[in-house]
Order: structure tokens, then C-alpha cells, then sequence
């Protein structure tokens, strides 16, 4: 390597002298060759940086950082390790704020071989021979980030207190006692019928938590079949199941660790789940199925149901302590009927939002329709609103919505003969709407007319494209 200075010849220099020079040429190969240099002392403290390494840390100045430990500066450092070690990383990658280098890591060692510091070298991240090899990383690494940052907007809750219309005395003390929850870390349970606001008042009170920043995870219970809750819940250990998940998997407790999960339709929950989940949280430790292994878990849990949980604890079927251990905080959500004076602020919001996602024009309401439409009971709450609305919308030619938008069309046209098959896929859909009507939304008393199991039924929601019915 040409270390590009002047140098006398090595003889001619009395040793110290020689030292000196080398030392700054050194320096010199350091600021032109490299994207940062670093030398640390054995407290792991900054003893020398130069420009380029503090610019890629993103401090100004330099001075400011000199006595400060690396691993502040620095938290993916190995030079830490270096320093106890005594062993040299030479080749290496590092990532710092999604920028990957190549790093080159080494003990530094007084006369007596004792370790006195270490030293850290970036190369350029575009440094020529290994660029091909670092663009490929750098492009493996940045797919990987844009996987996690999908990852977690998935996981993050999506509405805010702000989100929740309504300021009728029914829905402001709800809003209140969501606000209070919010600033406690305790168990929420939220009581209300289908459609009534439960997922969003739940993401609203992990929003404006202290754990707003860590994953909400949701699981509606009543859709998932029993036997694969524990796992849905708690997790597999690989080779629990065979198939798809030989290779075992991460439960929803696991994935909501340092933030919140929801369970809905917790009153669906069977029995022999319902003792392990109150040991889960009791303790604060999940055992993956199969794991026999105690995972320490952080997780606030904001349960909801639709379904009368006392009563349920009164027959036997929901676990007394389970409940009382949910039930710290619980927040009613009241129906629709109860809050007839939140029908007007409710449907122009759910109308802008309608028009904004689908691309139709705006609709208004005539003062008949919004009379018409607080006098309705709304079994299936504010979901149900939405879809009259909805349908309204895109049905009507005019741009202000009246009752007769609304109330359902007159008798069908004659059929034209239909196949078997279509004929029993309409039949099972009108049953399937009637059930749910009768049970006011609630889809585990639907299975239970229906005579078919919950997860069924959803499969069959799905397939019809009912889900939100
Ligand atoms: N107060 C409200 N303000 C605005 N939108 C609301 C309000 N309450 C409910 N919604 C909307 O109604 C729909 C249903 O709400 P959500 O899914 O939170 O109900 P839920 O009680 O959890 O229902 P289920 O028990 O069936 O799961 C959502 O689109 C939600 O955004």
C-alpha cells in the first residue's frame, strides 16, 4: 500500500522520530482510505475518532464525544468484545442506521503485550473490491428491513381515541373510561354486542398507552378452532405439529410482547384454555406447546366479548377466577339504539370514509333518512350502519340519501331455473343471515341455531363474502 507521504529513508531517522512519521502516515492511509477509523481505551471510551466515522454517527462535533463509551454511541459495536477478548475481528459487516459497512476490528497492545485499547476501521461502503458483495447485502439487508417494517405496521394499532365518533353522554363516558385505562397498565375487559366499537375503543387504548409503540396484536377467539387455540395463543415448539409447522411458531403472546394483545369473544374461549390462560396472566409466562420451556412474556391484555360473561360464570361455563382477572377494568359499549343522538356525526363520518376508500362520490343525508335511520334497533351496531350506508351509496343515482335508499327492494324477479348447487348456496346464505339476525350479530349463538361450529361458520362468512353481516 503507498502510503503517500515523503518519507526519508527509515535508516536516516533515530527511532522515536521514524515511530512519529509512521504513526501519522498511518493516520493519513486512515482518513483517505477509509469511511471512519476509532480508537478506544480499556474503559471502552473514545480516544481518537475521525471526521468521517463521527459524520456516519451523525454527530458535529467531534470534541463532544471524546471520553464517551462506544457502546453508547455505537450499540452494535464489537469492539467491546475486542477490548475482552484481545482477539481481532478483521473482516466483518456492521449496520448503522440502515447503512452497512465493512469493518475491520483490532487490540491495540503496549510493549509488554498487555492490551490498552482497540482500534476500529469502516471501510466505504462502496470501497471497490468488495462492492459487488456489499451491494448485495446492502440489498438482501434492506429487503429484510422493509419485511419487518411491514411486519410491524401489521401489528400496530391503526386508530386513535380521535377515530371514535360520538359525543353523546353514552359514548363520552366510554371515551373517558378508555382514556383512564389508557394511562393505567392494568386488564381491560370491554363488554358490548357485535359492531359496537370493541377492536377500535381496544387499539385507541393501546394507542395512547405507554406501550404505543410496541405491537397490538389482535385474535378474535371465537374464529379459530379449539384445538388450535393453545398454539394460536402460546405457540409450537418445531416438531410439535407435523406439516406446515414442523418448524414451529411464535404465539400471539409472544408477538405482542412489550405491548398489548386483544382477545375477542374471550366468552368463547373452552374451558381447559381458559386455566391456562389464567395462568399465563398470573405468572406472566408462556410454555409453547410442546416447549416445555417458560417464556417470560410483558403483555397487557384487553379482552372483549359479546356474550353475558357472569351469566356464563353462573352455568359453569366460563372459569370465576378467569373472570375476575379480566375483569379489572370493564368498560360497557353501548349499543347503537341507546345512542340515537350519535347517528348524525356517526354516518357522516362512516360516509366521507366510505366515498374516500371506494371512490364514490360523497353522499348526503335528507333529514328524513337521518330520522328514519335513529329509529332503527341496528342489531349488528355500527358495523350494520356502515353497510346500509354503503350500500345506499353505491346504489344511489342521486347525491342526498332518503329513507326509501334504504328500506330493502321490493320482491325479487322471477328466477331463471338455477343448478343445484346455486340453488343450495343461496338457501344456506339466507340461512346463515337469518341465524345471525336472530342472534343480533352474535356469531357463536348463529353456529348454535345453525347447528354447525363456530369455525364453520366463519369459514362460510368468509366463503360468501359475509363477514361483516
Ligand atoms: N364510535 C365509533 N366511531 C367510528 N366508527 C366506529 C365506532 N364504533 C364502531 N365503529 C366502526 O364499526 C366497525 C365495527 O367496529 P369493531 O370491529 O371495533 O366492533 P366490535 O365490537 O369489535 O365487533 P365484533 O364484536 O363483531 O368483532 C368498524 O368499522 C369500526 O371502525
Amino acid at each position: 500500500m503507498k502510503l503517500g507521504l515523503d518519507l526519508p529513508e527509515a535508516s536516516d531517522l533515530p527511532h522515536p522520530a521514524l515511530q512519529s512519521v509512521l504513526q501519522r502516515a498511518f493516520f493519513d492511509v486512515f482518513e483517505r482510505q477509509f469511511a471512519g477509523a476509532v480508537v478506544i481505551n480499556t474503559d471502552a471510551r473514545v480516544v481518537w475518532m475521525n471526521p468521517h466515522y463521527a459524520e456516519i454517527l451523525g454527530i458535529a462535533d467531534l470534541n463532544r464525544i471524546l471520553g464517551e463509551r462506544i457502546d453508547v454511541l455505537l450499540p452494535n459495536t464489537k469492539l467491546t468484545e475486542v477490548l475482552r477478548t484481545g482477539e481481532p475481528i478483521l473482516l466483518d459487516f456492521m449496520t448503522h442506521r440502515e447503512r452497512t459497512f465493512v469493518v475491520s476490528r483490532f487490540p491495540i497492545m503496549d510493549d509488554a503485550g498487555q492490551i490498552i485499547g482497540a482500534g476500529g476501521i469502516m471501510l466505504y461502503d462502496a470501497w471497490q473490491p468488495l462492492k459487488p458483495l456489499m451491494d448485495k447485502f446492502s440489498r438482501l439487508q434492506q429487503g429484510l428491513l422493509q419485511i419487518r417494517r411491514d411486519f410491524s405496521r401489521e401489528r400496530s394499532a391503526r386508530y386513535t381515541f380521535a377515530d371514535v365518533v360520538g359525543e353523546g353522554p353514552a359514548c363520552k363516558r366510554m371515551k373517558d373510561l378508555g382514556k383512564r385505562a389508557a394511562g393505567l397498565d392494568a386488564t381491560v375487559l370491554l363488554l358490548g354486542e357485535t359492531g359496537t366499537g370493541k377492536e377500535l375503543l381496544a387499539q385507541s387504548i393501546h394507542a395512547a398507552s405507554m406501550r404505543a409503540s410496541q405491537p397490538f396484536v389482535a385474535l378474535n377467539v371465537a374464529a379459530i378452532p379449539d384445538t388450535l387455540l393453545e398454539a394460536e395463543l402460546f405457540g409450537a415448539a418445531p416438531g410439535a405439529y407435523t406439516g406446515a409447522d414442523r418448524r414451529g411458531r411464535d404465539g400471539k403472546f409472544k408477538l405482542a410482547d412489550g405491548g398489548t394483545i386483544f382477545l375477542d369473544e374471550i366468552g368463547d374461549l373452552p374451558l381447559a384454555t381458559q386455566a391456562k390462560l389464567l395462568r399465563v396472566l398470573q405468572e406472566m409466562e408462556i410454555e409453547p406447546l410442546g416447549a416445555n420451556q417458560l417464556i417470560k412474556v410483558d403483555v397487557r391484555v384487553i379482552a372483549a366479548t359479546s356474550r353475558d360473561l357472569p351469566a356464563m360464570v353462573e352455568a359453569g361455563q366460563f372459569r370465576a377466577d378467569l373472570f375476575y382477572r379480566l375483569n379489572v377494568l370493564p368498560i360497557r359499549l353501548p349499543p347503537l339504539r341507546e345512542r340515537s343522538e350519535d347517528i348524525a356525526p356517526l354516518s357522516e363520518k362512516l360516509l366521507a370514509d366510505i366515498s374516500l376508500r371506494s371512490g364514490a362520490a360523497r353522499k348526503s343525508l335528507s333529514p328524513e333518512a337521518l330520522t328514519w335511520l335513529a329509529s332503527q334497533p341496528w342489531p349488528g351496531n355500527v358495523r350494520e350502519l356502515r353497510n346500509a350506508l354503503e350500500q345506499a351509496t353505491m346504489l344511489a343515482d342521486h347525491p342526498e340519501l332518503t329513507p326509501a335508499d334504504f328500506l330493502p327492494a321490493g320482491p325479487p324477479p322471477p328466477l331463471n331455473p338455477l343448478t343445484l348447487a346455486e340453488a343450495v348456496r343461496r338457501a344456506e346464505m339466507e340461512a346463515i343471515r337469518s341465524a345471525l339476525l336472530a342472534s343480533r350479530g352474535n356469531k357463536s349463538d348463529a353456529a348454535r341455531i345453525l347447528g354447525i361450529g363456530r369455525a364453520t361458520l366463519y369459514e362460510k362468512l368468509a366463503g360468501y363474502g359475509l363477514e361483516k353481516v
